[in-house]
């Protein structure tokens, strides 16, 4: 998977948040996207996504594989999107969140293997049945990663995902999302205000016109 932006811009209401953006990501890779608040990097998420709402306006080209992903419907897209809030549903336990995500069209069996090698590769063996109002913070983050990779997502977005870790479980689980991006060699574009989450990755910075 190849993720390309190309002269990548939007207007709100005629103003331009931020200056036309250019650059790649591979499968594997990561880019962290920096900026002052206000200069747009959730809503260039939201953009990439699909989900942005109609009051802005894009310009330029979004591509994943070299197919636009501009007028593509959010199915279509397979962009998986993490955020600072894990959004786990409260009143199912780690597997019934996990299955949530699970593509159509396979059998039970099928079904628990997935989600046994998920929890096993988020060293959360036997969580299966725990109730996730009982996990700590870094758990809850991991469940939530993993829920967003069984939809199988040709690119991760992810908003903030550390900001409510502390330091050492913001290093432990910055390492988990490379590791599996890279198992899966999908890209990831990740938004942060921390200088320690852009080390070692591509960093792009919004720049407000
Ligand atoms: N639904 C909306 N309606 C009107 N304006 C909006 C809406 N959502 C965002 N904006 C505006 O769009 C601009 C970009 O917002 P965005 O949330 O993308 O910035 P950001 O760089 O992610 O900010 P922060 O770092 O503070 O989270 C801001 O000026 C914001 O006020």
């Amino acid at each position: 998977m190849r993720f390309c932006c190309e002269q990548f811009s939007i207007t709100l209401e005629g103003k331009v948040l931020f200056a036309p953006l250019n650059f790649n990501a591979q499968g594997g890779e990561q880019v962290c996207i920096m900026g002052p608040s206000g200069s747009g990097k959730s809503t260039l998420l939201s953009a990439i996504a699909g989900t942005i709402e109609p009051i802005f306006r894009c310009h330029g080209d979004l591509r994943l594989n070299n197919n636009s992903l501009i007028g593509q419907n959010l199915a279509n897209r397979k962009v998986g999107m993490m955020f600072q809030e894990d959004l786990l549903f409260p009143h199912l336990n780690v597997a019934q969140n996990l299955a949530f995500a699970l593509p159509q069209g396979l059998c039970a069996d099928q079904r628990r293997d997935k989600i046994n090698q998920a929890l096993a590769a988020a060293d959360m063996a036997g969580f299966n049945t725990r109730d996730v109002a009982t996990l700590s913070g870094g758990q809850r983050s991991r469940i939530s990663l993993l829920r967003t990779l069984l939809a199988e997502p040709k690119l991760l977005l992810l908003d903030e995902p550390f900001a409510k870790l502390d330091k050492p479980l913001r290093q432990s689980f910055r390492q988990f999302v490379l590791s599996h991006i890279q198992a899966a060699q999908i890209p990831a574009i990740l938004v942060s205000h921390d200088l320690s989450d852009a080390e070692d990755c591509q960093v792009v910075e919004l720049c407000i016109p």
